[in-house]
């Protein structure tokens, strides 16, 4: 495609026909536009050498880049990137809904996903789990990747003839315009609570990342399905208001969809919802009383699509969870009765405490945890979540989740300060083939942290590990030994 083409910022620019797009050195070939950004550990320009070695035929920058090559330039050099991943890959499924918070966002994207499919629809999710829809399955790195990705993917999943997506959009990708190319039609915000402090130095910047998913991304007029039960969902309504938006409520304090009860039994939640002035009873195969206020949201999204509550409402007692979150992964036998074991991805300390409450409702014995915290990532959640599994857990077991480049003793040592009567058991394996042995009639264990991972990241090597693998082993090699 030629550059000119692609955006006004061309317009004085020798014309230059681009192959492809990206921002990194090292996959540029012959013809591609290489941007160079302004990275968080390093300076994109520095490798403009190496990429025009490799072929580049133009670079996108900051002003006053010098290059063998035309220069792109801009004052926001993600933005454009984003812009012009946009024009190469035009085509996007008709109906992209953005899902963003800290916690559900997964679990939102594949109940919207599975609703509109209920419903008809050739629908998919993007995110953590990847890219699938029917005919389209693509693993990611990233739950938002970088825009060329991004539009890469929205244009196979609209070629397999996907039209209604929901897509999960991460501060970081907020924060790094990632998605500012995709055609969001409705946005979702479920809660905000803490992580990435890394990454974003206040909850202030924090939120401000993750509104501009609905304050801007989201076009004027759309509408926004906002969860009413966290700390953050007032200033959502009155900011998405203030933007020029359309807020819709769901929760306990819902206007759209108002959550009455939940319900906890042994095959799922009970749960009254009252929608239009009517009360509807449902049975929800899901565990975990927080994915009534995720079912919740993806309900609105759907019924924000053109789809009245007593068609939508019903379809959520077919839905079933995304793997890896409150996954009964092995039962433990005895003869007076069962210990189950869940795997899940709680890896913040809200997270944490919400699935351990969710979980003492299945519990008649002990309820037992197993966590630990990424390395590379957010330091300070680590003590706050060993605070929340000492505070709702009767045993605690820390051990390593992906120590990636840190010392994994010293991240255990870290989230043990928030647990000081845990036990502390590094392999991950061990741990919670440990925490099964102490299993006893009526106690459940929560394996927390990795939830759908396949493996585990130490140093920089990915080995294979699965936390339901590891769970089944425990309750099989029990059911042998019995
Ligand atoms: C902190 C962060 O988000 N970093 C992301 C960011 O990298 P960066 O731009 O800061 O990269 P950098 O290392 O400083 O390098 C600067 C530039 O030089 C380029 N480069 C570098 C080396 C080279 O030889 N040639 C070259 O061109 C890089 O491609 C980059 O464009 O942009 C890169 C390209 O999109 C991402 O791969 C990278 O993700 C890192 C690896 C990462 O771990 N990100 C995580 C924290 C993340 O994004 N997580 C979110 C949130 C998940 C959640 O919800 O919990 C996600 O959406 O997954
Ligand atoms: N509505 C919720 N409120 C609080 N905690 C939740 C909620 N939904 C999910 N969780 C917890 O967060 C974990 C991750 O859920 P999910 O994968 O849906 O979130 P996510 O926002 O996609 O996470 P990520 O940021 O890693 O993409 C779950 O396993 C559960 O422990
Ligand atoms: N998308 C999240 C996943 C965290 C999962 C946990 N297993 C970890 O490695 O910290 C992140 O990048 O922060
Ligand atoms: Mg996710």
């Amino acid at each position: 495609m030629k550059l000119q083409e692609m955006t006004a910022l061309a317009r004085r620019l020798p014309d230059v026909e681009i192959k492809g797009l990206t921002a990194d050195s090292r996959a540029v070939r012959e013809g591609f536009l290489f941007a160079a950004l302004p990275g968080t550990k390093i300076d994109g320009r520095k490798f403009i050498d190496d990429a025009v070695r490799n072929g580049a035929a133009a670079v996108l920058a900051r002003p006053g880049t010098k290059a063998p090559v035309p220069v792109l330039e801009s004052e926001q050099p993600r933005l454009t990137l984003a812009q012009l991943a946009m024009m190469f890959h035009p085509q996007q499924p008709r109906l992209i809904a953005g899902v963003t918070g800290t916690n559900g966002k997964t679990s939102v994207a594949r109940f919207a996903s599975q609703l509109w499919s209920s419903l008809g629809h050739h629908a998919g999710s993007l995110g953590t789990l990847g890219a699938v829809a029917p005919g389209y399955d693509y693993a990611l790195k990233h739950t938002t990747p970088d825009p060329v990705e991004i539009h890469q993917v929205l244009s196979g999943m609209a070629a397999v003839g996907t039209t209604h997506l929901a897509m999960e959009v991460s501060s970081h990708g907020l924060s790094q315009y990632r998605a500012d190319g995709v055609n969001f039609s409705l946005a979702a915000f479920t809660n905000l609570t803490r992580d990435h402090f890394d990454y974003h130095e206040t909850f202030e910047d924090y939120y401000h990342a993750k509104r501009r998913l609905f304050t801007q991304l989201l076009p004027r007029g759309g509408t926004v399905v906002i969860n009413t039960d966290g700390p953050f969902a007032e200033r959502a309504v009155e900011d998405a208001r203030a933007a020029g938006r359309r807020p819709l409520t769901v929760g306990r304090k819902g206007e759209l969809l108002a959550l009455r009860r939940v319900e906890p039994g042994a095959t799922g939640l009970r749960v009254e919802v009252e929608a239009e002035g009517k009360s509807y009873t449902l049975h929800l195969p899901l565990v975990g009383s927080f994915q009534a206020d995720n079912a919740l949201v993806a309900a609105g999204l759907v019924i924000a699509s053109g789809y009245g509550p007593s068609l939508v409402l019903p379809k959520l007692e077919q839905i079933s969870a995304a793997p890896g979150r409150m996954e009964l992964a092995g039962v433990r036998r005895f003869k007076s009765g069962t210990a189950g074991i869940y795997v899940d991805y709680a890896h913040t300390p809200a997270a944490v405490e919400t699935v351990l409450e969710a979980i003492r409702p299945h519990t008649a014995g002990r309820v037992h945890i197993v966590l630990g915290a990424g390395g590379d990532r957010d330091k300070e959640k680590r003590a706050l979540m060993g605070k929340a599994a000492s505070m709702g857990a009767d045993h605690v077991v820390v051990t390593d989740d992906n120590p990636r480049t840190e010392d994994p003793a010293l991240i255990r040592a870290d989230v043990a300060k928030g647990a000081p009567k845990a036990e502390v058991i590094g392999d991950r394996r061990e741990a919670i083939l440990a925490a099964a042995r102490n299993l006893r009639p009526g106690d459940t264990l929560v394996i927390a942290g990795k939830g759908h991972e396949r493996g585990q990241t130490i140093g920089t090597v990915t080995f294979p590990f699965s936390d339901v693998e590891v769970a089944r082993e425990a309750a099989m090699s029990d059911e042998a030994a019995a």
